[in-house]
């Protein structure tokens, strides 16, 4: 028998996480729907299996040097590194989370910005439930490429399947008023996304957790919520497969990235 590791008291979730700005955020709620809190306490319905692990796939785009890796490695990691090192092609993390008592991880995919590595980067954007589009706060021209970058993700998925996320980084080497001026473009840039906005610094650690917590709600949510709709307890993630063949789908996912990466 397999037993997972308990999750880190840090991960676990309890009350549905706040959005950043009311005026660029995915749902306006303070709590869990009510349909999705019945699945969760449901015991019949874990026994058939919705408190078996599920999975979400997060991918991470944007231009280079925009801050995606010490994003991700400041959430997962809690680490700030001030030297550039490129990503080359794809890599990776997963985090583990305890959210309205059940189990549940997000791959989260961190790919290069660098033009040299898209190809490799854009094969891992398929399957994914929530496409992050980070740009950096302090280079406003990086905000005006997130739109490609964001159809470039879609463009490897089904339809109104994936949450998408707006991110300025480096919160930290703006004056409040600067900030302020960034965010309202984002904010509308956001809105015209249909994404949600959020401002961080990976160097602070402001609003990282923050922003993962809400990620992972969300994603979590929906994956419960679908599979209510589904009328069974098997968990559809990525693009179509049930839980334990899509496992199989991202272990080799997972096998391939390695090798791209070392
Ligand atoms: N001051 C500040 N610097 C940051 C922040 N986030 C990232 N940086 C710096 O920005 C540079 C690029 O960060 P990365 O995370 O490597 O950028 P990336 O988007 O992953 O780049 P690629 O891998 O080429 O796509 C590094 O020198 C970081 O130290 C932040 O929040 N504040």
């Amino acid at each position: 028998m397999h037993f997972a590791p308990p999750v880190s008291r840090n991960r676990i979730i309890s009350t549905f996480p706040k959005c950043y700005n009311p005026q660029a955020c995915l749902q306006m709620k303070e709590d869990w729907s009510s349909k999705a809190k019945l699945a969760c306490r449901d015991r019949s319905t874990r026994q058939q299996g919705l408190d078996r692990l599920k999975m979400s796939k997060a991918v991470v785009v944007g231009d280079l040097n925009v801050g995606k890796t010490c994003l991700i490695n400041r959430f997962c990691k809690d680490v700030f590194n001030r030297d550039y090192k490129a990503t080359i092609g794809v890599d990776f993390e997963i985090e583990r989370f305890e959210l309205s008592g059940l189990p549940y991880s997000l791959q989260i995919w961190d790919t290069a910005g660098q033009e040299k590595f898209k190809c490799i980067a854009s094969a891992y954007y398929r399957g994914a439930q929530v496409i992050i589009t980070v740009f950096d706060m302090a280079d406003i021209k990086t905000l005006e490429h997130t739109r490609q970058w964001l159809m470039e993700a879609l463009g490897e998925n089904e339809p109104n399947t994936c949450f998408m996320f707006l991110v300025g980084t480096k919160r930290d080497l703006l004056s409040a008023e600067e900030c302020q001026r960034t965010e309202r473009d984002a904010v509308k840039m956001a809105s015209e996304m249909n994404a949600e906005f959020w401002s961080v610094s990976s160097k602070t650690g402001e609003n990282v957790q923050e922003f993962f917590f809400r990620v992972a709600a969300l994603a979590f949510e929906d994956a419960v919520l679908k599979d209510m709709e589904l009328g069974n307890c098997s968990v559809k993630i990525g693009d179509g497969g049930i839980l334990k063949g899509d496992t199989a789908q991202q272990d080799s996912e997972v096998h391939a990235a390695r090798k791209t990466c070392c």
